[in-house]
């Protein structure tokens, strides 16, 4: 099973990328953690934002494939403990499908992606920038893989 992180973003600073990376790559062989950058189009002043909202959520389905899981990132959706997690975690390796996490733009998810998740996930009750969202998610999912294999990292 992969993990998919399909996001909108624009280019993140060195810090950024240092941070998600540090947790990403200690994820398994078998449970690897792939970034998916859909490029944040323009917001220019007279912008038709739902026309660019639209076209980044059908990037973001592109980049899945066909009987994957998908799961949002959403403020309002579920709020999960790292136990909880570990248990969907399970859950998902045992169901063998290909899950996609999806991280909206600056104004959130399209309608379309929202349309098609199995399961919303809450972080917070916060909002938070995307930078937080991208190393908060590598590392609670690197987290979460620890407990599952009762590695001294999650105490
Ligand atoms: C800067 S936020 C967008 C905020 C936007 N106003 C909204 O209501 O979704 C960008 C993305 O980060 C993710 N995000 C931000 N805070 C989150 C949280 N507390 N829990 C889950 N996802 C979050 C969501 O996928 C969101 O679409």
């Amino acid at each position: 099973m992969r993990i998919r992180l399909i996001s909108v973003a624009s280019r993140m600073p060195g810090w950024v990328e240092q941070g998600y990376h540090e947790y990403a790559k200690r994820m398994p062989a078998d449970l690897p953690l792939d970034l998916v950058e859909v490029p944040l189009a323009t917001r220019g002043k007279n912008a038709d934002i739902a026309r660019l909202m639209r076209r980044e959520g059908e990037q973001m389905l592109a980049a899945t494939q066909p009987g994957d899981r998908i799961v949002t990132l959403e403020v309002t959706g579920r709020s999960w403990s790292t136990e909880d997690l570990a248990a969907h975690l399970e859950a998902w390796r045992l169901e063998a499908r290909n899950v996609n996490l999806m991280v909206g733009g600056p104004e959130g998810l399209a309608a379309e992606v929202a349309a098609r998740s199995e399961q919303r996930w809450s972080l917070s009750a916060l909002t938070l920038p995307h930078p937080l969202v991208r190393i908060l998610l590598a590392e609670q999912l690197y987290r979460a893989w620890t407990i599952l294999n009762r590695h001294p990292y999650h105490k």
